[in-house]
């Protein structure tokens, strides 16, 4: 019988010739991933089950990316607490605080391969279904069960396809479409769908902006974001991966998948409004004031964000009264915007460049908004309070608009 990408892989992970959407697999996991924030209490959990040994020290990776370097006493505690646990379980894959955010350096160090069934304790998790993998966030005692079975139980979800067509005008990027599509269907659209990214607008996308759109699968309720495996697929993952892979693909007539028909060739430059990632407006319809710009995080911190801001900022200058926060999305990004100057541009311009780290997308630390202020921000979420005070507001956008808007000290439409 005709099948999706997710029900084929399920398939795969659980040793079972066929499962379809509505069944409860118990699946054996590829990778696990947790982090600084989220660690903690997946080891208390871990050792409360009491088993003594994780069941495959190799198949777990442990970022540092929340609160880094430390920001304050009980997260230097949660750090001492996460080494500890590294040590005593001989986990191959750690990161301490200068790697970078873990979903970026997951597929960039070669973690993710097409195929696998991926779990991390985090939503954002989604994001690795970009390469072809069924990847999804589970809470932090869940984890504690697969560090020590190595599997876990999922209900084997339906797929919404978004089956998207059309070229992108200039200046229009990935986040516009994801934007635009979680505007269209709602913050509950996809709720435990797996969410499917497909048509020639993405065949011609890149890997990275691939993941911009995977990455927020989650804001529509999706329980994956993936996208097909191709050759540039292969290239990403065979420049950085030695781990087998499966290609799965998903058969158009299986009845589980629902195909959502979107035209991108119109899009305009977009903004989720606060305080909700579906409150989408094309920017040309908001005029707005900013205080901070962040370029940053698991969405937009990559190098074609970085390259894209600092191509409509070099030699000007951010506007008085605004000021703007640019945090590469890893190590390896860090460097490469080095080598290329663009670190140069954004220091000249007036930004203030940070080490790899999650910083304010969560309102953690380098950089929070206060009382009546307003933020623009390249992340994926803009929820009340998500960069600070409570009293302020979050727009998102692509990196394009951030940069834009950082130089006029409002919303606008990159020129
Ligand atoms: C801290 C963590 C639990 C959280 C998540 O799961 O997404 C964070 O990364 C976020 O983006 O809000
Ligand atoms: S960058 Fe933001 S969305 Fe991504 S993992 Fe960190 S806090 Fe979560």
């Amino acid at each position: 019988m005709s099948k999706t990408m997710s029900e084929k892989i399920l398939a795969r992970a659980s040793g079972k010739k066929n499962v379809e959407a509505g069944d409860i697999v118990i699946a054996n996991i590829d990778v696990a991933m947790t982090h600084d924030l989220t660690g903690p209490l997946s080891v208390q959990s871990f050792n409360e089950i009491g088993t003594e040994k994780v069941w495959d020290p190799s198949k777990i990776v442990i970022p540092f990316d929340h609160q880094v370097p430390a920001d304050s006493i009980d997260s230097a505690t949660n750090h001492i607490i996460m080494r500890k646990f590294v040590e005593e379980q001989n986990i191959e894959n750690f990161y301490d605080v200068n790697a970078g955010v873990c979903h970026q350096i997951l597929p960039e160090l070669g973690h993710v391969v097409p195929g696998e069934v991926i779990v991390g304790a985090d939503s954002h998790t989604c994001t690795h279904g970009a390469l072809g993998a069924f990847s999804t966030g589970i809470g932090s005692t869940d984890m504690a069960m697969v560090f020590s079975e190595g599997k876990l139980w999922f209900k084997v979800p339906e797929t919404n396809r978004f089956e998207i067509s059309g070229q992108l005008n200039d200046n229009v990027y990935a986040k516009d479409v994801i934007l635009n599509i979680i505007g269209q269907v709602g913050a509950d659209g996809s709720t435990y769908k797996a969410c499917e990214f497909a048509g020639e607008t993405v065949s011609n996308m890149s890997v990275s902006d691939r993941m911009v759109l995977s990455n927020m699968a989650i804001e529509m309720g999706g329980k994956t974001g993936l996208v097909e495996p191709d050759e540039k697929t292969i290239e990403y993952v065979k420049a950085r991966s030695n781990k087998p892979y499966k290609l799965f693909k998903t058969d158009l007539d299986a009845p589980s998948l629902n195909i959502i028909d979107i035209d991108v060739s119109d899009l305009e430059p977009q903004v989720a409004c606060p305080h909700n990632v579906d409150n989408v407006k094309p920017v040309s319809e908001v005029d707005v004031e900013i205080d901070q710009v962040f370029l940053g995080s698991c969405t937009n911190g990559r190098l074609s964000d970085l390259r894209d801001a600092a191509r409509i900022l070099k030699g000007k200058t951010i506007a008085k009264g605004t000021r703007m926060l640019v945090i590469p999305a890893s190590k390896e990004i860090y460097m490469k915007a080095l080598d290329e100057g663009l670190i140069k541009i954004f220091v000249e311009a007036g930004a203030l460049v940070s080490a790899p780290c999650c910083g304010p997308c969560l309102g953690g630390h380098t950089g929070l908004i206060g009382a009546g202020e307003v933020s623009l921000s390249t992340s994926n979420r803009n929820f009340k309070g998500r960069q600070g005070s409570p009293e302020g507001e979050v727009y998102l956008s692509s990196a394009a608009v951030a940069a834009a808007s950082a130089i006029e000290g409002k919303i606008v439409v990159p020129q």
